[in-house]
């Protein structure tokens, strides 16, 4: 499969909103990336449903919605309705995750599942035949532009390892510090779904740095 970029909006300019979507909609990216933070699973906060909304309302690719949130049960049918058609919940954020993700199954949306960088993989073994997607974070949630944490690469290799048994399809995204210079790595360790936030919105050719990322 070919890989599929998911810029992250974090990173735009929220003054310019419109002009990010459309950037991105005229880009070779697949899909946008949302990152919804609650100020408790993360000490961070960043948007909720008006922003993603309007969002929808421009985008002509699918919303990849990532729930930094604690207890995000309470709000799938919501995100649902604001426009998300992926959903992924961080797996130190459920208490009970299959049901969560059979949830968001039944709203018809992608369900995926993210670990933080102190997770082992190994966790994700008895829900990995429910995902559409894992997310491997390759920095601790919470903001955009941190330092790529290098043991990812042994947590995609090991993903990878256990998607061959149970879930062949399985989409592998990596989340934080991806740019250029790893990307090709990240891929050959088992990414096939790259975020990326700053690498791509402090460029001043943002849609070049898209094509870049997208042709490695
Ligand atoms: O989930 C996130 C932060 O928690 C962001 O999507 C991620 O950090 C992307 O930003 P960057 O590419 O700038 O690291």
């Amino acid at each position: 499969m070919d890989h599929l970029i998911a810029p992250s909006v974090l990173s735009a300019d929220f003054a310019n909103l419109q002009r990010d979507v459309e950037m991105i909609n005229n880009s070779e990216a697949d899909w946008f990336h949302v990152d919804i933070m609650d100020g408790m699973f993360v000490p961070n906060i960043s948007f909720g449903f008006p922003v993603l909304k309007a969002i929808k309302k421009h985008a002509k690719k699918p919303l990849d919605v990532h729930l930094m949130i604690v207890d995000p049960d309470r709000y799938l049918n919501d995100f649902k309705d604001a426009g998300a058609d992926s959903i992924t919940v961080h797996f130190e954020a459920c208490t009970h995750l299959h049901r969560t993700v059979q949830a968001i199954k039944q709203l018809n949306c992608k369900a995926a599942v993210a670990i933080n960088p102190a997770t082992p993989v190994s966790f994700l073994k008895d829900i990995i035949a429910e995902l559409d997607m894992v997310l491997i974070m390759s920095v601790n949630p919470g903001f955009g532009g941190q330092k790529f944490i290098e043991h990812t690469y042994t947590k995609l290799a090991e993903i990878k390892q256990l998607a061959i048994n149970a879930n062949p399809n399985l989409l592998i995204e990596v989340d934080g510090g991806v740019d250029t210079s790893n990307i090709s790595k990240l891929k050959e360790a088992g990414a096939n779904v790259f975020v990326a936030g700053n690498s791509i919105f402090s460029k001043d050719s943002p849609s070049d740095t898209i094509s870049s990322l997208k042709h490695i």
